[in-house]
């Protein structure tokens, strides 16, 4: 889709909100599709994947243990957090520290879901979720796994982005530069979707919301795609 055509059917829309809510399973695309729509939609860009990610490290390096679902609910309203709203810059801190790095690491993907499944940390972090759409005038492309459901419901456009296991698994490893052997990627990515599903459902679309399998996508057709539904919305409204 030519940015031609994009900033057309946008400029319809200046000042009016517009939230993208993109939900989707590990290694789906999530994170790296729905920034590069941010940037093409010239919208703030929230990964919410990451402030769960912050906020387990916080618990790990504070000695929190991740099954006493109070200290961690404690934890998520202690937690001084300053997250990127842009798809042009990407960087994540904690009470000043850089973790925008640390948050990838292997143990706290492997920690995470504890944390994600802790229901009263999750009302708080939906709180400064739903905060930052504010703060941005609800003009975002936000992405997790409870946004087009729970978070953003009432999203301008909400999809499910999705894709076949073995893609995902492939994805991931290429991601992790081979690190990982194949009990450790699903580990991460099987394994991890299977625990996260226990609270959000994130593999059946809700009603409302468009799915897109990128499967058999590369990463620039799934953008595209993800462009035209925007735009067929849009165009709707
Ligand atoms: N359609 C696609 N085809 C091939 N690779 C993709 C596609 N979409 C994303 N990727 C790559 O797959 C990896 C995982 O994507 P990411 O955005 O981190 O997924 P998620 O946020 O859903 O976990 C990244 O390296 C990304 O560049
Ligand atoms: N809105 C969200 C976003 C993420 N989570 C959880 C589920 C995941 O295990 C972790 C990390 O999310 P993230 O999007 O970084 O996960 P990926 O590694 O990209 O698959 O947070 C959630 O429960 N709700």
């Amino acid at each position: 889709m030519t940015q031609e055509l994009l900033d057309t059917v946008l400029a319809l829309r200046v000042g009016r909100p517009l939230v993208v809510a993109i939900d989707g399973p590990s290694g789906s695309g999530k994170s790296s599709v729905s920034k590069e729509v941010a940037r093409r939609l010239h919208l703030a860009y929230l990964d919410t994947g990451a402030m769960y990610r912050a906020l387990t490290w916080f618990c790990v390096t504070s000695g929190i243990d991740l099954s006493d679902a109070a200290a961690v609910e404690q934890a998520a309203r202690d937690l001084v957090l300053d997250v990127s709203t842009t798809p042009l810059e990407e960087y994540v801190r904690v009470d000043g520290t850089d973790v925008t790095d640390a948050i990838r690491e292997p143990v706290i993907s492997a920690a995470v879901s504890a944390v994600a499944t802790t229901l009263g940390a999750r009302t708080e972090l939906i709180r400064r979720q739903r905060a930052l759409i504010e703060k941005h005038h609800r003009r975002m492309v936000v992405e997790g796994r409870d946004i087009t459901t729970v978070v953003a419901p009432g999203a301008e456009v909400r999809m499910l982005l999705t894709a076949s296991e073995e893609a995902r698994l492939r994805r991931r490893g290429i991601q992790l530069g081979g690190t990982q052997n194949t009990e450790q990627l699903a580990a991460q990515v099987t394994l991890r979707d299977a625990k996260d599903s226990t609270v959000v459902n994130f593999t059946q679309a809700a009603d409302g919301v468009v799915t897109l399998d990128s499967s058999e996508l590369d990463f620039a057709k799934t953008v595209d795609a993800a462009l035209v539904i925007v735009t067929k919305v849009l165009n709707r409204d």
